[in-house]
């Protein structure tokens, strides 16, 4: 979070345009804060697949040792391991990074559309993740530090308070920068009284889980793993739901192709997920086929 906000403060965001979409960006904080975050994992957890948005990690490159983080966080350390995991095998999990979720955003200005997001899957589910958001609050609290939000499934979550949206509307949210005419008619299928349209998957989770929307909705194949597995592991920390836009959760495995081919559809606890898919019609399912 630290690194993302010095090289917005140094104002040399060296943006590159990603393969041939100009809509795909990445900027000096996206490549540092990957550089830190897979740095310090897999020093710390040589065992443990971890993928990147930004790349495969070299291990031969110098990294600025102040980023190199060491230690760990002792709150949740005092927690005990739920049974289930206890006998996992670093070689049953693989930690998706996204060092800097909402990139477009992040280069627009809108700064608390920004997440980090680190996602953990042991054999192959989405069970828990971290989204740190650096800029939470900023434009209330100036000097703010941000918040981390973190949860794993059998354990519960931390650094918010869950809140369950109004029922007296229907409310989803969905991409701001990367839409299409498919996305909107899968919208309108679903007939919302209100649509959020904010940067970030983990921003959007965070909506989710904060009861200011019902439901995330991209019939897109834009998004990939790095942006589902953490948002996903903390969403069924609380007995949420992800899955793309069939209703089937995606396999996180360390050998999977990295998109999220079928879209993505989110939703907290107090939303019937299956029911709502069901008013997707099939002729725009079929627009993603396996
Ligand atoms: N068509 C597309 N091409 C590339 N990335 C896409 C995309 N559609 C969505 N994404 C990625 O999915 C994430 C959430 O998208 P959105 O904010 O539009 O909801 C963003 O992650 P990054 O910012 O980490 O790249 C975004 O870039
Ligand atoms: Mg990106
Ligand atoms: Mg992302
Ligand atoms: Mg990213």
């Amino acid at each position: 979070g630290n690194i993302i906000k010095d090289v917005m403060t140094k104002g040399e965001l060296g943006i590159v345009e990603k393969g041939s979409d100009v809509n795909d960006l990445q900027t000096e904080a996206d490549r540092s804060a990957q550089k830190c975050i897979l740095g310090s994992l897999s020093k710390q957890f040589p065992d443990v697949t971890i993928i990147g948005e930004e790349g495969p990690h070299n291990h031969e490159e110098e990294i600025p040792s102040e980023w190199l983080v060491t230690d760990l966080d002792d709150s949740v350390l005092a927690s005990t391991c739920p049974s289930e995991l206890q006998t996992i095998q670093p070689q049953d999990i693989v930690v998706w990074v996204d060092p800097l979720d909402g990139t477009s955003e992040y280069t627009q200005g809108l700064l608390d559309h920004v997440t980090v997001l680190i996602g953990l899957a042991v054999k192959g589910k989405a069970i828990g993740g971290v989204i740190h958001q650096p800029y939470y609050n900023y434009k209330i609290e100036k000097d703010t530090q941000g918040r981390t939000v973190w949860g794993l499934v059998g354990l519960g979550v931390g650094g918010f308070t869950p809140f369950k949206p109004p029922s007296n509307k229907f409310i989803i949210t969905t991409t701001r920068s990367h839409s299409d005419p498919t996305v909107v008619k899968a919208l309108e299928a679903l007939k919302p009284d209100e649509i959020i349209r904010v940067g970030g998957a983990g921003h959007k989770v965070l909506m989710l889980l904060e009861g200011k929307a019902h439901a995330y909705v991209f019939a897109s194949k834009g998004c990939k793993r790095w942006d589902t597995c953490a948002p996903e592991g903390i969403l069924r920390s609380l007995e949420g739901k992800l899955t793309d836009i069939h209703g089937k959760e995606y396999d996180y495995s360390k050998d999977v192709a990295y998109p999220n081919a079928q879209g993505v559809f989110g939703t907290s606890k107090y939303v019937n997920h299956e029911e709502l898919i069901a008013k997707i019609p099939q002729e725009l399912k079929d627009r993603f086929p396996y």
